[in-house]
């Protein structure tokens, strides 16, 4: 069990801003983590890992890592962090960036072939994709085989095919380490596929914390399906009306009435909704 209640004051683009987070979190969770740019979700990570300083109380199996007399340093905090932007020791080769962490050969052995990168053992990480940098990340965070596993937008600069294919690593590996996991994303899809909890802040508070299937589906009632989107025009074939959505990655075009072409503002955010019949799923 996590136990986490801590403020400090952070000083943002608006002003100041005062993080207070009061949170349990039970052993073996996956938890994401999620909200706009700058409502805190980084400082979190960091005041867990002890990186950086708050007041307040980090209570984890009932071992003070944090209280108004005790600040556990952060190499006997039982916790993996795997950073946005790798963190890597350029001048080490993979092999040695995981044993920097443990001299374990065997476990490094193992991580690398169930993260594909054996092959690739004795590179420099300079040499290395993205997304082969950010499993070398991973498999270096977990070297500790740590209770907690921290993870900061670790998939956010990867392409759609090799995100999917870390995001099952990610969970094979959450489970067979039985970590509790803290992630922050931004992606309703990976946060579904991996959480089974959903934590949204905003303005250093939590305002959100629920299943995903709470939090993210946005459904209600006898509605079918409901997409959020933004409208990017009106146009008028004949005598219709056509709104041009984006949603995520699609363009879609949905005919609308006089009425609703006349209230609805290019630009704005809208939500595409039916109850009317059944879409049809096929496999791409
Ligand atoms: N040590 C600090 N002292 C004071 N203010 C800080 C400190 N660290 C961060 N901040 C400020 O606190 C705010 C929250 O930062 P944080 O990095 O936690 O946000 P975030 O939710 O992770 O944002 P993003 O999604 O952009 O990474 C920012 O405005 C930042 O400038």
């Amino acid at each position: 069990m996590i136990n986490l209640n801590i403020k400090k004051e952070l000083h943002g683009s608006n002003g100041k801003m005062n993080l207070d987070i009061n949170l349990s979190l039970e052993n073996q969770e996956f938890v994401a983590l999620s909200g706009i740019s700058g409502s805190g979700k980084t400082t979190i990570l960091r005041i867990l890992a002890g990186l950086e300083e708050a007041s307040g109380k980090i209570v984890v199996d009932n071992q003070i890592w944090l209280d108004e007399k005790i600040s556990m340093p952060i190499q006997k905090r039982n916790i993996g962090f795997v950073f946005q932007d790798y963190a890597l020791f350029p001048n080490l080769n993979i092999f040695d960036n995981l044993l920097y962490v443990k001299k374990d050969k065997e476990l490094a052995k193992y991580l690398l072939n169930v993260t594909d990168l054996y092959e690739l053992k004795n590179r420099h990480p300079d040499s290395l994709s993205g997304g082969q940098k950010q499993r070398v990340s991973l498999c270096r965070a977990l070297m500790k085989k740590p209770k907690i596993l921290l993870m900061d937008e670790p998939l956010s600069a990867l392409d759609p095919n090799m995100r999917n294919k870390l995001q099952n690593e990610i969970l094979t590996l959450h489970k067979e380490f039985k970590t509790t996991t803290i992630m922050i994303s931004h992606d309703p899809s990976e946060i579904y596929k991996l959480a089974s909890r959903v934590l949204v802040l905003s303005n250093g508070k939590i305002t959100n914390d629920g299943t995903p299937k709470e939090i993210l589906l946005k459904t209600q009632g006898s509605q079918k399906f409901s997409f959020e989107g933004e409208l990017l025009d009106i146009i008028k074939v004949d005598v219709i009306y056509i709104a041009i959505v984006a949603i995520g990655q699609q363009i879609v075009e949905i005919v609308i009435s006089n009425n609703e072409a006349k209230n609805l503002i290019v630009g704005q955010k809208v939500n595409v909704s039916t109850k009317a019949f059944t879409p049809i799923i096929k496999a791409i």
